[in-house]
């Protein structure tokens, strides 16, 4: 039988010497190629997307733009970022009539502030299941645009996905954001990428102000995902000794997950900028007071961080965890199960997660994924500390999927496997 990433339960991995060296080409940011996929499509023949993600969230929002169906069910199966941006792109194509559907879990992924906001412009969007989430019926309109108002203390993405419409709008958009908004350099990201091209904004929280242009014919090149580079931090931290080029990343980034440079320096990794890329070494590990660390700009490094924290004993508190529950899965919970698991003592509460102690891992531990990406590649580099055994390896090519290619590259030894004992 053929064992393989795509057809197996389980996933075992080790790494025999600890010792990691190599280049790891990371995939393009899915975020902003998400973003310049939507401009694309609003402005076609004006941008050349150089360096676009491989990720398969990114492949699907390609796919369906570039098949130009503007009638009947499109299917965003698990991409929260595609099915946000693409409501907004919908609800402001006049003629488009689709409904907009997704994998059962993008059915308990909020959509409520985006249609609020989208309606008071003028949008037809109809709720086909449960009121304020997805699938949705859009029947697209020309929008005039105006003034907005929209609740940012849920996802930034719906902020972004009105970013994106925004200068294709007649009178252009002025969004007022309401509540205390969550993943901040996400709209700055957003707000980058529009000035980038030429079309004009202005940001100044809580107001943004999108004015009517068009962009100019540009080459954009996608920085590689910043977020994939977490997974490679933490995979020195517990090495024996490292030393990983990335190319492609940049220093400073418009990609708030960059911030992950600096939590990586305070635990016990180096980088150095060297214009083409970054390197990343091991140093001699720091041990610091119990850290307490705001993740509420960048909630998807939020995994790589509390392993790091539970591998090394380091005792610590992730605050501004209030959006992980909405993710691709409970990312609260699904974090407090497998550190318990793993033999860590943690505690959850509504917005935090306090490491207490450091794990125990068993040997051949199993890690559950709950269908998350993040959940895969953040506990993976425990395989430095222990062999441990990977449920349901594919999850990882929502965003990365040659993450476990580039474990081989750096010596892990992998074993695919269709069961696995507890
Ligand atoms: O705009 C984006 O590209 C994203 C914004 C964030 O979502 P929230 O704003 O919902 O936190 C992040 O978690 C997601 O992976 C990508
Ligand atoms: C939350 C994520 O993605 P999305 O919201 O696009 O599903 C993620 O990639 O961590």
């Amino acid at each position: 039988m053929d064992l393989s990433p795509e057809n197996s339960s389980y996933l075992r991995l080790w790494h025999s010497t600890g010792q990691l060296c190599g280049r790891i080409e990371l995939p393009g940011s899915k975020s902003e190629s998400n973003r310049l996929l939507i401009l694309s499509a609003i402005y076609p023949d004006t941008l050349k997307i150089k360096g676009l993600s491989t990720a398969d969230d990114t492949q699907l929002l390609q796919q369906i733009l570039t098949s130009k169906q503007s009638l009947g069910s499109v299917h965003c199966r698990m991409a929260g970022t595609a099915y946000r941006f693409l409501t907004a792109y919908y609800a402001a194509t006049p003629g488009a009539h689709v409904l907009l559907t997704g994998s059962d879990r993008m059915f308990e992924r909020p959509i409520g502030p985006l249609v609020d906001a989208l309606r008071q412009l003028g949008a037809d969007i109809q709720y086909v299941g449960k009121e304020g989430f997805p699938p949705l019926e859009i029947k697209g309109t020309q929008l005039t645009g105006g003034l907005v108002t929209v609740d940012g203390s849920t996802s930034s993405q719906f902020i972004t996905a009105l970013m994106l419409i925004g200068c294709s709008l007649p009178l252009g958009l002025k969004i007022h954001i309401q509540g205390y908004p969550v993943s901040v350099p996400y709209i700055y990201l957003t707000a980058s990428t529009l000035w980038q091209v030429g079309l004009k904004v202005d940001v100044r929280l809580p107001e943004i102000h999108l004015y009517p242009s068009s962009p100019k014919k540009s080459v954009v090149r996608v920085e590689p995902d910043w977020s994939a580079a977490s997974y490679w931090y933490l995979m020195a931290l517990l090495s024996q000794r490292a030393e990983i080029y990335l190319p492609g990343l940049r220093i400073p980034s418009m990609q708030g997950d960059s911030v992950v440079r600096g939590y990586f320096d305070a635990l016990g990794v180096e980088t150095v900028f060297l214009g083409s890329g970054i390197r990343i070494f091991k140093k001699t590990q720091s041990q610091n007071q119990s850290l307490q660390l705001d993740l509420r700009d960048t909630p998807d490094i939020a995994q790589t961080l509390a392993v790091a924290l539970a591998a090394i004993g380091q005792s610590g508190t992730l605050t501004g965890l209030d959006t992980l529950p909405l993710k691709e899965t409970d990312r609260l919970l699904a974090l407090h199960n497998e550190l318990t698991r793993c033999g860590a003592r943690v505690e959850s509460h509504t917005h935090s997660l306090t490491i207490r102690s450091s794990l125990h891992l068993k040997q051949n531990q199993l890690i559950h994924t709950y269908g998350d990406h993040r959940m895969a590649m953040a506990f993976a580099p425990l395989a430095l500390l222990s062999p441990i055994v990977i449920q349901n390896p594919s999850v990882v090519s929502k965003s990365y999927p040659t993450f476990w290619q580039d474990l081989k590259k750096v010596g892990f030894s992998i074993e695919y496997l269709n069961s696995a004992k507890e």
